[in-house]
């Protein structure tokens, strides 16, 4: 069912959702499972599965040689989607990219999906590579989120890269994008950010998953600048308990947002990462049911595979 489906069948009641990343190549799914298990009490209608860009590993040859390839070390979004699909019978949403895709693979893979009854699909540009400064588009592959939501707009109305099959069936994706409370970091202004939102929007995404934050202000004051930029579709906010001393440098840093005061100096008082954990729980659990309470259709997690901290803020607050 689609993501929008859900929301609409809820009838104003709040939904827990959560979000995975792919485990390193080489392990064992059910390292994963142990982490969903415990989730699947607060049944969530769907879970999100993110894709990971490449990066260069460099093989030594001996004699001061390398050889440098290219590699994904977390592959397998799609297939994961399908294993927990299946296992669990939920929804599950792969995150396609911009970034290290040509429009063919993208386009196999939304055939796939479609296939596998994966009907709703996160459409983003993805990060740059860790090597780059910047976010530099793949040869053939799209510039931009927009392109690729332009893209799987286009597949529902039978319009493939090359060709249009105006008899064939058409694949009906429930299109999610990303919306930044903060602004994204190479967005001029939120102005800009916003207008490149509602182009998303008007491209045909049919919900925004927003990135973190941690003061809810942020959050309500985007959905009002949202709304008066003409963006009427469901804004889902994105949470992330902080969990080591070390995310007070971290967050900021890699996703270009700030931490309130109050959380940093209850975060810097702790003893151990034990303690830091506890805190980061807290403050999620207010953040939550404050977002409740407000009416929000859907709280999404950032688990990112441990599920220790995001089960404790679910029993509390769904
Ligand atoms: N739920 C999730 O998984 C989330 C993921 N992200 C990550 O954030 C990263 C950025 O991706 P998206 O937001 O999808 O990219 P996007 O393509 O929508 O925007 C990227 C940047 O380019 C700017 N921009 C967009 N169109 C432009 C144009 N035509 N000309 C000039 N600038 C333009 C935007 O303002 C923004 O600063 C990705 O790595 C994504 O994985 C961020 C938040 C949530
Ligand atoms: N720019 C960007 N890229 C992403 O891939 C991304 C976002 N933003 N925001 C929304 C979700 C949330 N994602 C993530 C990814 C990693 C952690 C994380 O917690 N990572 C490390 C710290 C960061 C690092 O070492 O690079 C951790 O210790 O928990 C959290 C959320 C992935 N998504």
């Amino acid at each position: 069912m689609k993501v929008t489906e859900h929301i609409e069948r809820a009838k104003g009641k709040t939904l827990f959702s959560f979000e995975i990343i792919p485990p390193q190549k080489g392990s064992n799914i059910n390292e994963l499972y142990k982490n969903i298990d415990p989730l699947m009490e607060f049944n969530p209608p769907f879970i999100d599965v993110t894709t990971s860009r490449e990066e260069f590993v460099y093989i030594d040859k001996g004699e001061g040689l390398l050889d440098r390839k290219i590699t994904r070390r977390r592959p397998g979004t799609l297939g994961i989607c399908a294993a927990i699909k299946h296992k669990y019978d939920v929804d599950t949403i792969p995150h396609l990219l911009c970034g290290g895709f040509t429009k063919e693979e993208t386009e196999y893979m939304l055939v796939d999906c479609h296939y596998l009854g994966i009907n709703n699909i996160m459409a983003l540009r993805g990060d740059a590579m860790k090597h780059q400064r910047y976010f530099e588009p793949t040869a053939g592959g799209h510039s931009y989120a927009v392109d690729l939501v332009r893209q799987i707009h286009n597949l529902r109305c039978g319009k493939y890269l090359h060709e249009t099959l105006e008899e064939g069936e058409r694949a009906s994706f429930c299109v999610g994008v990303a919306g930044y409370p903060e602004k994204h970091l190479e967005a001029p202004s939120i102005d800009f950010d916003l207008k490149k939102l509602k182009e998303k929007v008007d491209a045909g995404a049919d919900y925004v998953v927003t990135q973190m934050f941690f003061d809810n202000q942020k959050f309500f004051r985007f959905i009002e600048q949202a709304k008066d930029y003409g963006i009427h579709v469901p804004i889902i906010p994105g949470l992330k308990p902080i969990a080591v001393k070390r995310h007070l440098q971290l967050l900021p840093q890699v996703f270009k947002i700030d931490l309130p005061d109050t959380l940093i100096a209850a975060v810097e008082k702790c003893k151990n990462n034990k303690e830091v954990r506890q805190v980061g729980v807290e403050w999620s659990i207010q953040q939550s049911k404050e977002l409740k309470e407000a009416g929000i259709p859907v709280l999404h997690y950032y688990s990112m595979g441990k599920s220790d901290n995001i089960k404790t803020i679910a029993e509390a607050v769904f």
